[in-house]
């Protein structure tokens, strides 16, 4: 029945504080009323309707994405929001658009790799939407290898412009997010070539379209690269194709360091290169900003599917009935805790690593400007190393909430099967997992001698297995003399189990710090124990070949993980229930808070467009004709 809470049961079993554990969560009291007030904004506004996506065609889907960002906008000028509390509407509108990318990359970029004068020029346009930005970076033959960028930049003395010119197929920009249909200018990346020279790949703030008419501009080929993975999901974003055809950069000299995007470089009004002495990687600084707030949203997707996961799993009941009583629900099955709660516990892991990571994000930026490039490595490693670990895993974690949720978990009104479409391509973009984790790698093997040291330090019983099993995977694969190729896969391995290490050192950490709340530190210990204990028994191979563990203490620990899933049990509702998200966010009815899943499930078929008629289109065409054959073939 509407109103009643099928899940007050459960709720009631919750032994700490929810509200308490919602200001963890959201970060502070301020970050929680910010996300509890913006989130119900959208939730309560039919402008912000999401439940119709499925049904609708490319087009139809783009257009109304259009509508919504533009209403998004809307709202937050009429509104007078700040830039906080528009990042946190355009975060429930929860759908990727041409925005995602023009406030998650083109606007951090300019930020960024900027210099004063740049900044002056496009921030106020594009702050303002005056101007809608894209990061045209990959290439059709190239994304990894950003080096491999084959698109030219020019610099022609004669007329003090640049020349953006795409001299091969390959070199055709190809995936930018809001490229295809929407931006009117790209920050895209080129080999820069002065006086003959060529100096490397530099980003070039570039007019694609006409401001008046959208058209584009001379010497400008662009489009939409098609559909992508699944219905809906990415298709509501127009990542691009751009081709340059010895595009003039039309700022004159007197701008060229307009046009030229960083403050690590310069080509002068007498048109010669100046390199300024801070390190090339520079350049790659809006992926090492996104990077870190993937690491954040990972979080965000993955504590989605797991409170859609437990709250089904607490309502569904199968098997288990006793003269005639209820049959069990499958939340008290130890398998589906098994799979469920390591989930949820990375989640809590992932928030909270997420957090870490945006501090260490900010103290390098700020050493940075003190020309303080000393912990620039470890930022690149750690960025690139926790983006790769926790989109797999939410990825991953996505999947296996879908499967929790059986049958139903396959139906679009689960929201399981387009927040999948819509996550998934979070391993590839900003970074193949694969490339980013080499990346990691290589930063080991540079720093291994110091690995021991770490050991020696003060640190927590529990992060010195972890510790022992890096530098024992380090030193199987540095102590034998074969190339880093040749071992890459199983660096790689290393590399995983040293952001492994970051996470759980950091959940350990964060529970050191003074955490308000009946119950909530008490909880958070179980769920950061259990995330541990999960990846030591997945991983056991590695602790025990270290010996820094026993075949009896994996064992235990394997014991141990199911006594604390018992004890997350009574709370698990409790859990999801403090990520505080909206029915409308979920998108889910079998993730619904108040848990009446059936009758939701069943009215929602029947507004299928299939069913509009209980005869289907076709019938006559296709199935009468059929269904009316000779009776002879009937008796084949
Ligand atoms: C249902 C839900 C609905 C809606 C949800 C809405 C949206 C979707 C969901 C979430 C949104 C998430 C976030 C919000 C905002 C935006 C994101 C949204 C969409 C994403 C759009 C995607 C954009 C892109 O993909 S942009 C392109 C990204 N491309 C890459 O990442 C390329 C990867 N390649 C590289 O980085 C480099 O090529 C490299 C692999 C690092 C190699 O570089 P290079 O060859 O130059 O260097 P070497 O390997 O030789 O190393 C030399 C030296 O440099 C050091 N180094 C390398 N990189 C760095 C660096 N970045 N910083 C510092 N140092 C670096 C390296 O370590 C070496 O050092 P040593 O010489 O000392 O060893
Ligand atoms: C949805 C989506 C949105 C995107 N948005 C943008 C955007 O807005 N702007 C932008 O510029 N780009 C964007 N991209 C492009 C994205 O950044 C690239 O696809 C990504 O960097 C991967 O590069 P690639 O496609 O060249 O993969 P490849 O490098 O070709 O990967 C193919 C395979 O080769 C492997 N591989 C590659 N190099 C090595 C190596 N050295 N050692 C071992 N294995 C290797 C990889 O692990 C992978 O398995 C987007 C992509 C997607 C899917």
């Amino acid at each position: 029945m509407e109103g009643v809470d099928h899940l007050a049961h459960e709720r009631n079993k919750s032994e700490f504080d929810v509200d308490a554990m919602k200001i963890v969560w959201a970060g502070s009291p301020h970050a929680f009323d910010v996300s509890d007030r913006i989130s119900k904004l959208v939730a309560s506004d039919p402008g912000f309707r999401k439940d119709n996506r499925s049904t609708l065609s490319r087009k139809e889907l783009f257009k109304n994405t259009l509508r919504k960002a533009a209403y998004a906008w809307k709202t937050i000028v009429d509104l007078r929001l700040s830039e906080e509390e528009a990042a946190k509407l355009r975060f429930y509108v929860d759908e990727p658009a041409f925005t995602d990318l023009h406030w998650g990359m083109f606007i951090p970029a300019i930020k960024g790799q900027g210099t004063e004068e740049q900044q002056q020029k496009w921030l106020p346009l594009a702050y303002k939407m005056q101007i809608i930005g894209c990061y045209a970076q990959t290439e059709l033959g190239h994304g990894s290898n950003v080096q491999g960028l084959e698109t030219t930049a020019t610099f022609d003395s004669q007329t003090d412009e640049f020349i953006i010119h795409s001299p091969t197929l390959t070199s055709s920009k190809w995936w930018p997010g809001g490229l295809g249909k929407v931006a009117t200018h790209a920050i895209a990346y080129a080999r820069l070539i002065v006086g003959g020279r060529e100096h490397g790949v530099h980003g070039f703030i570039v007019q694609l379209r006409s401001l008046e008419d959208h058209s584009p501009l001379l010497g400008i080929t662009v489009g939409d690269i098609g559909m992508k993975f699944g219905n809906g999901a990415y298709n509501t974003m127009d990542n691009g194709v751009l081709q340059f055809d010895h595009v003039l950069d039309v700022y004159s000299i007197a701008f060229a360091s307009i046009a030229v995007m960083l403050w690590v470089s310069q080509v002068t009004c007498e048109g010669k290169y100046k390199q300024s002495d801070v390190p090339r990687q520079l350049v790659y600084g809006t992926m090492v900003y996104v990077r870190q707030t993937i690491v954040a949203d990972a979080s965000c997707a993955l504590s989605r599917a797991v409170c859609i996961a437990t709250r089904y799993s607490a309502v569904r009941r199968q098997f288990g009935s006793q003269n005639g009583g209820p049959e069990t629900q499958v939340i008290d099955y130890k398998t589906q805790q098994s799979r469920l709660f390591p989930l949820l516990a990375s989640a809590y892991a992932f928030r909270f690593i997420g957090e870490w990571l945006k501090w260490l994000y900010a103290d390098v930026t700020q050493r940075l400007q003190a020309n303080d490039f000393s912990t620039l490595p470890e930022a690149h490693a750690c960025t690139a190393g926790l983006k790769s670990l926790t989109t797999t895993a939410t990825a991953d974690g996505i999947e296996e909430c879908r499967k929790l949720c059986g049958g139903h978990g396959y139906l679009c009104s689960s929201g399981l099967p387009e927040l999948f479409a819509v996550y998934v391509p979070a391993c590839t973009y900003e970074g193949d997992n694969t490339v980013l984790l080499l990346q990691v790698a290589r930063f080991l093997m540079k720093t291994v001698s110091q690995l021991g040291s770490r050991l020696s330090s003060k640190k927590p019983v529990g992060t010195i297995a972890y510790m022992t099993r890096v530098e024992h995977l380090m030193q199987c694969r540095c102590g034998v003399q074969r190339g880093f190729a040749e071992l890459s896969a199983d660096l790689v391995e290393a590399a995983v189990a040293h952001c492994q290490l970051i996470v759980v050192s950091k959940f350990i950490e964060k529970l050191q710090q003074e955490i308000p709340g009946k119950g909530v530190k008490q909880q958070l210990e179980v769920l950061c124990n259990i995330y541990a204990l999960f990846l030591l028994h997945k991983h056991q191979g590695d602790f025990l070949s270290t010996g820094c563990i026993t075949p009896k203490h994996a064992a235990l620990a394997n014991d141990e993980l199911r006594s604390l899933y018992s004890q997350v049990r009574p709370n698990a509702i409790a859990l999801v229930d403090a990520f505080n998200y909206t029915d409308h966010y979920l998108g889910s009815i079998l993730g619904c808070y108040d848990g009446n899943v059936y009758p939701k499930l069943y009215e929602a078929a029947w507004k299928d467009p299939l069913n509009e008629s209980v005869v289907p289109d076709g019938y006559h065409l296709y199935i009468r004709p059929l269904l009316k054959q000779e009776i002879r073939t009937a008796r084949l």
